[in-house]
């Protein structure tokens, strides 16, 4: 019987049998060398490439091939035995480096004659020469490069593939440009428009955990489940990124894309099947039943200097320093169907906080007619980052001569229970996904329309922040944008946030991971 190892490598042969190009555009610049290169490089060590694969990477960027490949293998981690170290040379020498612009038809077509001199040399039959295009750009050329490419990279003589980055559109007007022109030139099911967080082993635990356990099915809804979270918090500010971060904020990065594709498969209808296009069907859905962000539910701030770290306005990379731009922001979503009607779905997402955290929180309501008084409510929580763990926060006897009702934990912590594992990085998972053809795990264009009317009538009210009129007012008056300090939890009123909108911690005095036995017992 075929391993799940084998069964994965079966279903790229399936797809692309021996053989294919990557052509990895924007070769030079930071996404390529610090995820494209080293998944790619992950895939190539687990024998998931085709053994025929051939990586051409293109950039304006002149480089000599010895430092086009110092560059793309620095991000790759340092194996600790001599296999994985000839692994890396293996790698050098199925990839090379061609410069050229990307808005001129001669520079395309030496990219173009560099790809097919290499089939050529590789002795792919016609049929094979499959083409898998990455675009690590800035969304400013997306479609000057769609273009160029189309007209002459496109292969004639295999399937083609396009992987675009995200940022999909600045709001729902320019994302569906976007999507008009990339539909132009490539059929939707060429296009596998990345969500890296889809690629992440907790995201796509998701379905696993609510479809494959029974006792989640029933209390899966607004009869049980009170309130969800799910929160995003870096412990760094923009430091750097600010030029690129001031025009986007806070919704833009990872609210809009990482966060609601979370909640989209937290709250989406069971799909008919574990086909990509039924998976997207029910997060379409889904995602067309949320109202529009009003502004009572956006709680907004901006982060400022404390602790010796510098405030947002301070970042050098930062070109308006009275930049009215959120770095964190906390926003109460509303699902109006059968199953969560009056459920809020809060996305909290902060730069510059207090840790590293990126989890779901479903908290679910109150036992009613509770024997044991005012016990904590349960709480089911999907820990995606660092230390990926699914635990359930309940209520149980005090072990020993008590009868108190004390809250604790059922705990699937990944590092202890899986041992031996280690978890690829998302973008590994994604690559191997284009590989073999299977798009459950990337962002169909009516999901990301439906995903941009949420949040885009908000996020104008917080462009006209950064808009000053001639009398110095702007069109985002009503709109207030609080400040935090670098390293804390975030804005003071975030907390009275979250239980306006049902969030409730009475008697809940534990926090996971759990205390040792021995301290509870000290306690009583
Ligand atoms: N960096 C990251 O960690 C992440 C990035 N992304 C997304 O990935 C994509 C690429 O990001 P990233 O690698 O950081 O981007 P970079 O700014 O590093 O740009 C990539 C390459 O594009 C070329 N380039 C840059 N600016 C321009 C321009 N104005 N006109 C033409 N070419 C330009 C440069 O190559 P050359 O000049 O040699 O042609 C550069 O090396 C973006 O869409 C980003 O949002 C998504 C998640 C994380
Ligand atoms: O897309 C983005 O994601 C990263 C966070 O990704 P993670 O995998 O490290 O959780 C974020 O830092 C960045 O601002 C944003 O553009």
């Amino acid at each position: 019987m075929a391993t799940p190892i084998e069964l994965l490598q079966n279903e790229v042969k399936a797809e692309l049998g021996d053989s294919v190009t990557i052509i990895v555009l924007g070769a030079s610049g930071d996404l390529a060398k610090k995820k494209t290169y080293p998944a790619l490089f992950g895939l190539f060590r687990n024998g998931f490439l085709p053994k025929n694969t051939h990586i051409v990477g293109y950039a304006r960027t002149g480089m000599s091939h010895q430092d086009y490949l110092e560059r793309i293998t620095q991000y790759i981690k340092p194996g600790d035995n001599n296999e994985h170290k000839s692994k890396i040379e293996e790698f050098k020498k199925i990839t090379s480096y061609v410069s050229g612009l990307y808005d001129k038809d001669e520079a395309w077509q030496g990219l173009d004659n560099a790809v097919k001199k290499s089939e050529n040399d590789r002795k792919i039959p016609s049929g094979n020469k499959h083409r898998i295009f990455y675009m690590a750009l800035p969304p400013s050329i997306f479609i000057p490069v769609a273009k160029g490419v189309k007209k002459n990279v496109y292969g004639h003589e295999g399937v083609n593939r396009l992987i675009v980055e995200k940022p999909f559109g600045m709001d729902s007007e320019s994302s569906n440009h976007l999507a008009h022109e990339l539909g132009q030139l490539f059929k939707e099911d060429e296009i596998y428009r990345i969500d890296h967080y889809l690629g992440k082993e907790m995201v796509k635990n998701v379905m696993n955990m609510r479809f494959a356990n029974i006792f989640f099915s029933n209390v899966w809804d607004r009869n049980y489940i009170d309130n969800v979270q799910i929160t995003f918090k870096e412990p760094f500010g923009t430091e750097g990124r600010g030029g690129y971060f001031d025009d986007f904020g806070i919704i833009r990065d990872v609210m809009q894309n990482h966060l609601l594709q979370v909640l989209s498969l937290i709250a989406m209808e069971r799909p008919i099947s574990t086909d990509a296009e039924a998976i997207r069907d029910e997060k379409v859905k889904v995602l067309k039943c949320i109202s529009p962000i009003s502004l009572d539910d956006a709680l907004l701030g901006q982060y400022v200097a404390a602790n010796g770290k510098p405030g947002y306005l301070e970042d050098e990379t930062l070109k308006n320093k009275e930049s009215r731009t959120p770095t964190f922001a906390a926003l109460a979503c509303h699902i109006n169907n059968e199953r969560w009607e009056g459920v809020p779905f809060i996305l909290k997402a902060g730069k510059a906080l207090n840790e590293a955290k990126v989890e779901v929180r479903i908290q679910f309501r109150h036992v009613p007619g509770n024997l044991y008084g005012g016990s904590a409510r349960n709480e089911l929580v999907m820990r995606i980052q660092p230390k990926e763990a699914v635990y359930m926060k309940f209520n149980n006897k005090q072990p020993g001569l008590s009868y108190q009702t004390i809250q604790t934990d059922l705990d699937l912590s990944y590092h202890k229970r899986y041992t031996e594992l280690s978890i690829p990085d998302a973008y590994e998972s994604l690559i191997l996904d284009v590989l073999r053809n299977d798009h459950s795990n990337f962002v169909r264009d009516d999901e990301l329309e439906a995903a941009w009317k949420i949040f885009t009538p908000l996020l104008h009210k917080i462009d006209g922040k950064n808009k000053k009129s001639a009398e110095g007012k702007d069109s985002g008056d009503d709109l207030k944008i609080t400040t935090y300090a670098y390293g804390s939890r975030g804005p003071a009123e975030l907390d009275e946030f979250v239980k306006s909108h049902g969030y409730d911690r009475t008697n809940a005095h534990y926090s996971w991971p759990h205390q040792s036995v021995a301290a509870l017992s000290n306690k009583l």
